[in-house]
């Protein structure tokens, strides 16, 4: 498990992070969310050791990063991909990794099998495309076999097969009863990947929730779409009804406040022709898009009483 409290760091007079106190569990996936600059790396940094809070602590099961013996064998992390010395094949590069942490070549043999890296590793990875330094950089996370996994950006230079492959490598850990912690900022992957969700803005926790909950009050909500040759009835059903109803381009109707069922319902009653009837979740990027604008009207024009930067 990887625990910050009060987690805070200052550059100069700027705040990178706020206070930051969260838990990341394992045998799930946690996804790490927040707009440009909210301090995400700086977090991720913090827990790795790089870098010192300026306030709080930040351990991952129990003890900070820097006291870890053979640290490999007990977080793995992935930060930055490109950032392995273009003259080692991918196999040097993790054999010395290895050597460094007590891990056999047996091991080097098997990440490198497991991220699909076995036929390159004996070239340099100058030559390699940035999805292939990615799998290398998730080989290196993965050499100690480790219970806490942290990826900031692993998606980045993945092809969609890379990108399936990394999903389902990402749900295995969890499954495995590891923390695998990632950032990212393609939401639409983060939405078929995490199974909890941890948003910070300006450097403080915005929301600490499960996948589903977080679509749910983050959002608008769901609406329905539906096509009928008789809208302006059903508009009046629906309004009379308490649903809220907007006609789209295309003649649709989209309705807001109803469930499906009841849209049915309610038109069978008035013998409305329905030819179509769609349910449509909101997705997770129009939930953090709502929370974000949210957060940023909070921000320009501060409720009376609420907290305020001195
Ligand atoms: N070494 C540094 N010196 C000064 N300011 C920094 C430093 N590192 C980060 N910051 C600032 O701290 C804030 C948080 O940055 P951080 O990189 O952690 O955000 P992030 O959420 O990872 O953003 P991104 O999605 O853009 O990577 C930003 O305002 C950034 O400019």
């Amino acid at each position: 498990m990887i625990t910050t409290t009060n987690l805070t760091k200052r550059y100069g007079n700027s705040v990178a992070l706020d206070g930051l106190s969260v838990e990341v569990k394992p045998g799930r996936v946690t996804g790490f969310l927040g707009p440009n600059g909210a301090g995400k790396s700086t977090t991720l940094r913090l827990v790795l050791g790089l870098d010192t809070p300026t306030a709080g602590s930040a351990v991952i099961d129990g003890r900070p990063y820097r006291e870890l013996r053979r640290p490999l064998h007990r977080v793995g992390a992935l930060l930055d991909a490109g950032a392995v010395p273009g003259a080692l094949s991918g196999y040097h590069h993790l054999a010395a990794l290895a050597r460094s942490n007590g891990i056999g070549r047996a091991r080097v043999h098997a990440v490198l099998e497991e991220v699909g890296l076995a036929s390159a590793a004996r070239k340099r990875t100058a030559g390699y495309s940035l999805g292939m330094k990615q799998r290398l950089g998730i080989a290196a996370a993965l050499l100690g076999d480790p219970p806490v996994l942290i990826f900031d950006e692993p998606v980045n230079g993945l092809d969609p097969e890379g990108i399936r492959w990394i999903r389902m490598l990402f749900r295995r850990l969890a499954a495995d009863g590891r923390t695998v912690l990632v950032s990212s900022h393609v939401m639409s992957e983060m939405e078929n990947t995490a199974d909890h969700l941890i948003v910070i803005g300006r450097g403080r926790l915005i929301a600490d929730t499960g996948m589903a909950d977080f679509i749910r009050q983050g959002s608008s909500g769901s609406s329905v779409t539906v096509r009928t040759p008789q809208g302006a009835d059903l508009e009046a059903a629906l309004a009379a009804a308490g649903a809220r109803t907007r006609v789209l381009a295309d003649g649709a109707i989209e309705v807001l406040g109803l469930p499906a069922p009841r849209i049915g319902d309610l038109a069978l009653a008035r013998q409305i022709a329905i030819h179509e009837l769609t349910p449509r979740s909101a997705s997770l990027e129009e939930a953090f898009m709502d929370l974000a604008s949210a957060e940023a009207e909070h921000t320009s024009h501060p409720a009376a009483g609420a907290e305020q930067d001195n």
